[in-house]
């Protein structure tokens, strides 16, 4: 599903009236009956409803979804923020059609017309929407901090008044704070974003029937994965398949007390179909391994404590990694920043000629040592945390200056960068930014990261192309953490659950 930006929301506003065609005050109240379907489904008609419209189209929406909820027999106040001579013709149509119904339109000019909200309250918060230009002041922000101070379950139409659809509000902006908001048809940017949590609530989509073709042509960098789309991406095995035919991954992970990270990304790697997968451990971590995780090959590190890359004496193995063994490389977590352990980072990477997935601690050394980041092959994955991704690159300003921090590693690199966390970034080396949908705070846990990897690395052995890899993964460890949560709730989900709820189908 593509975010476009508000220039081509306001366009495809436009293009629906025109193509379907539609007359926009018809297009309004589709909007407003959709938002009325959702509003009855969730709240008895016995709710005590305050409706908060500015004079701009979303206040249109607001005197709309009001006459509707007092056809439904709502008990409705509705309270017009007059914060401008202006009221758009949309607006007016719907002021008029509702001073037919009812006299409980009231004017809010000044502080004293505010109303008292309460605990049982339901408020709507039509106030500004997509439209918004500027910080808001004056009344309409008065208004919107009495809403906020207010007990009340507070749901925004569109978006939350004074909040920016795609560029950075001040810290200083007066935004609402809502508990929902539900949106027309598309995700806007600022859903995407950690620091807009409190001005967005959770957030929905409310299908009005814009205009399809118009979203199919429309350009866009900005995405969010749908369910129906990640299924399209999985391959499907042919009947006369062999273990062969899933690739041969290795993975370079753990060190003395993080061999825990190496078992829970080895476990993932095989939940996600890998063929054959071989682990290299230090020498502390062989044991642990062979029978935490019996179906992987594992091959001792040389040294006791660190990875080194290099098999010890004897062994039966090669002296040293040859990549061209496997079909991909995942390499990263627990494994520490021993300099033995950069080294061998250092001296593997010039040697690859396939993407690898580079996770943790590798990324830790690579920005310690930034100029190894040119020998990263092509089209390979990073996941790192927000943290990792800062040490990697700089400290942003505001979480869009991060986003084009992302996109341009991610171009500059050629590289396919997953930024971590609640709608994890999926940056392309062709400069797109795919938002996951999946995943909850019971992700927020030391492994799951590990098990992240693990999932990619069996991606990218069975031939995935990477950035679909990448789409697909996130969205399928994010859905896993999503069937833990359902069976049983966030709090005190572990990284094994969430292997064990892995599905490809
Ligand atoms: N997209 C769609 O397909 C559909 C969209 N629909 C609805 O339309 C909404 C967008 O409507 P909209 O364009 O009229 O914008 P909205 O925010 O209501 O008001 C803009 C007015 O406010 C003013 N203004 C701006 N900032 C301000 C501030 N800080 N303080 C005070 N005033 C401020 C601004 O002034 P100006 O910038 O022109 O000076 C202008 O006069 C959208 O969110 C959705 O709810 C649905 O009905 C149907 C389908
Ligand atoms: N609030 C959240 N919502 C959705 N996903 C989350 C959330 N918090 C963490 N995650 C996911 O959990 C994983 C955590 O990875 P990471 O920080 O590397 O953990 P670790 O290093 O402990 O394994 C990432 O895939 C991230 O997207
Ligand atoms: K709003």
């Amino acid at each position: 599903m593509k975010i476009l930006n508000v220039d081509q929301i306001r366009s495809l506003d436009q293009s629906t009236i025109q193509h379907e065609p539609i007359a926009p005050i018809n297009l309004m109240e589709r909007a407003a009956l959709t938002f009325v379907d959702w509003f009855v489904d969730h709240f008895p008609s016995t709710t005590k409803t305050k409706i908060f419209c500015g004079l701009g189209n979303n206040g249109g929406d607001g005197l709309a979804i009001a006459r509707l909820l007092l056809e439904r027999e709502y008990p409705v106040d509705i309270f017009v923020v007059r914060y401008a001579p202006r009221e758009s013709d949309d607006f007016m149509h719907n002021h008029r059609r509702l001073k037919l119904v009812t006299e409980r339109v009231h004017y809010i000019e000044s502080t004293t017309d505010i109303p008292a909200i309460r605990h049982h309250d339901v408020v709507i918060d039509a106030i500004l929407g997509s439209g918004l230009s500027r910080p808001t002041e004056g009344i309409v922000s008065d208004t919107i901090k009495a809403i906020n101070r207010a007990p009340a379950t507070v749901i925004s139409v569109d978006i939350a008044s004074g909040l920016y659809t795609d560029q950075p509000n001040s810290p200083t902006d007066v935004i609402i704070e809502p508990d929902y908001t539900l949106s027309f048809q598309l995700p806007k940017l600022a859903f995407m974003l950690p620091k807009n949590e409190p001005y967005v609530g959770d957030w929905q989509l409310l299908d009005i029937r814009l205009h399809k073709r118009f979203i199919d042509l429309a350009p866009t960098p900005y995405y969010f994965t749908q369910p129906d789309e990640a299924r399209l991406l999985l391959h499907k095995r042919k009947r006369f398949s062999n273990k062969g035919t899933f690739g041969h991954a290795l993975l370079l992970v753990g060190s003395y007390g993080k061999i825990g990270a190496a078992v829970l990304a080895a476990r993932a790697c095989l939940r996600s179909g890998v063929g054959l997968l071989t682990v290299q451990v230090p020498q502390c971590g062989y044991t642990i391994l062979q029978t935490s995780v019996p179906e992987a090959m594992c091959s001792p590190d040389r040294h006791q404590n660190v990875l080194t890359g290099t098999a010890p004496a004897g062994h039966p193995g090669n002296e040293s990694i040859d990549p061209s063994d496997y079909s991909t490389i995942g390499i990263g977590p627990g494994i520490g920043k021993a300099p033995e352990t950069l080294a061998m980072l250092k001296g593997l990477l010039p040697t690859l000629k396939k993407p690898i997935v580079v996770d943790a601690d590798a990324l830790n050394l690579l920005a310690e040592n930034r100029e190894a980041l040119a020998n990263l092959p092509k089209n390979s994955i990073l996941t790192p945390h927000p943290k990792e991704f800062e040490r990697l690159t700089k400290k942003w300003n505001d979480d869009y200056e991060k986003l084009t921090i992302l996109r341009d590693f991610a171009k500059k690199y050629q590289v396919v960068v997953i930024l971590k966390g609640a709608h994890s970034a999926v940056a392309t080396p062709g400069g797109d930014i795919h938002f996951n949908s999946t995943g909850n705070p019971g992700l927020s846990t030391g492994g799951t990261g590990d098990v992240l990897t693990g999932i990619l690395t069996a991606l990218l052995a069975q031939g995935y192309d990477p950035v679909e890899a990448a789409v697909l993964g996130v969205f399928s460890h994010g859905l896993a953490g999503d069937r833990v949560a359902q069976q049983r709730g966030p709090i005190g989900m572990t990284a094994s659950d969430v292997i064990d709820a892995l599905r490809w189908e």
